[in-house]
């Protein structure tokens, strides 16, 4: 059992699908350079999760008996009916492939990207 930080949530940018105007749902998750889960066709609940500037949940890769698993978890008490989310750390991008966020966190960013 080996375990290491990484993973990211693919953006729209990084699949050079949207922009700002055609915010698309992307359900790409990358694990490191070479590798990205793809649950745009099918995946567990999970890939609704959406992004927020002040999470809930955390996400890990860990690799168990050499397959890559992406692991969700809370980091903080979470209230009953309270919409699970984390920080998809999208790359920055400049001005003109800015994705607006609508986390609607106090603390919120404003982009995902
Ligand atoms: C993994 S999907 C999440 C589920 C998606 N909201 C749905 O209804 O199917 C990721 C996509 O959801 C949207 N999304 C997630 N969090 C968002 C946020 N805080 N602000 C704006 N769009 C968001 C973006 O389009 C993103 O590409």
């Amino acid at each position: 059992f080996s375990f290491s930080r990484r993973g990211t949530c693919i953006s729209n940018e990084a699949v050079a699908l949207p922009t700002q105007d055609e915010n698309r749902g992307v359900y790409m998750f990358r694990i490191d350079n070479d590798y990205v889960i793809d649950a745009t066709i099918t995946g567990g609940p999970a890939r609704y999760i959406n992004h927020s500037c002040a999470p809930n949940c955390i996400t890990e890769v860990v690799t168990v008996e050499k397959e890559n698993k992406i692991i969700i978890s809370s980091c903080r008490r979470i209230q009953r009916g309270e919409e699970l989310c984390y920080d998809y750390k999208f790359d920055l991008e400049d001005d003109q492939h800015k994705i607006p966020c609508h986390c609607g966190a106090v603390n919120c960013r404003k982009w995902m990207n």
